[in-house]
């Protein structure tokens, strides 16, 4: 039995997820904090919503999906039903595995995901670290919950942070890309909705062929760049503004923020 404690955006993208891979409805259970919210997930993929003191009684994995906020409450209300040797999965921001051994005990391996929200359409990035009382089958079970879903990636702890300012946040980076893009097209004369279908399907094939080609990124933006041509000239403005720079300042500042979290 699998129980994700906290079903929100990510909880509930986890468990389509898990539903499309094929575990079994039944071998899953939800946890959530407004009982209109567990209804419409029981509605949807005919989970059963239980407390989270019976999600922690019965399951053998419990993947916590709360924000790092809540994850002290969180802890603190289901460490009296988490026996030794259950499977504690924290897919929080910022959350060390320290901090969920010390509210459960040491006994309880705790492996740390940064997963991302790609995980709707099974191309999540999900990057995985064992805590001191997690061993390689925690790890093997973690990856085998997840690789269903997108690919998986196992990290020192100590680059977590890191990873979750990388892919954990990356999407929306992307997301905000486009929007800009979709503007330049608005102040170029476009139909908004041309402008989204091209942009959308330049990022798609820009992603597809970076995933496939096993080419550098720099060769595949020179393949664009012709000599005194169009990509060239908007090239030199986004120089010109820094856009390079404030990448490298934005996910510093987004590792940053990650390693705060866990303070609340
Ligand atoms: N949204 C994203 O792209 C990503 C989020 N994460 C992490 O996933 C976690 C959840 O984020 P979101 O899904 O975006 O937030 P969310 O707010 O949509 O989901 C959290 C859910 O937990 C519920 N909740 C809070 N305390 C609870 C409790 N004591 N018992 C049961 N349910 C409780 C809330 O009602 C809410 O539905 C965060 O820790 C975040 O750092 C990680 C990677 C990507
Ligand atoms: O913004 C956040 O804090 C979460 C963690 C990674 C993506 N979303």
């Amino acid at each position: 039995m699998i129980a994700i404690l906290g079903a929100g955006k990510m909880g509930e993208a986890l468990l389509s997820g898990l539903v499309r891979a094929g575990v079994p409805v039944g071998e899953l259970l939800a946890t959530v904090r407004r009982p209109e919210r567990g209804e419409a997930l029981t509605r949807q993929y005919g989970v059963r919503v239980v407390s989270n003191a019976e999600a922690a009684k019965r399951a053998d994995t419990l993947i916590l999906a709360v924000k790092p906020q809540d994850m002290a409450t969180l802890l603190d209300e289901i460490a009296p039903y988490v026996p030794a040797g259950r499977l504690v999965i924290s897919a929080a921001a910022g959350i060390t595995t320290a901090f969920v051994e010390a509210r459960l005990g040491e006994d309880v391996p705790v492996v740390r995901v940064m997963s991302n929200t790609p995980v709707l359409v099974d191309e999540a990035m999900s990057v995985i670290s064992a805590g001191a009382g997690a061993g390689e089958e925690h790890l093997k079970l973690a990856e085998d919950l997840l690789q269903p879903v997108g690919k998986v990636l196992r990290v020192p702890e100590s680059q977590q942070d890191a990873a979750t300012a990388l892919s954990g946040s990356g999407p929306a980076y992307f997301f905000y890309l486009v929007e800009a893009m979709v503007d330049a097209g608005i102040l170029l004369g476009m139909p908004r909705a041309a402008a989204l279908d091209m942009v959308t399907q330049s990022i798609v094939g820009a992603a597809i062929m970076l995933r496939d080609s096993g080419e550098h990124p720099v060769i595949l933006r020179e393949a664009v760049t012709s000599p005194g041509g169009t990509t060239i000239a908007a090239i030199a403005e986004l120089e010109r503004h820094s856009v390079r720079a404030a990448f490298l300042a934005a996910i510093e500042a987004a590792r940053d923020r990650s390693s705060q979290l866990a303070a609340g």
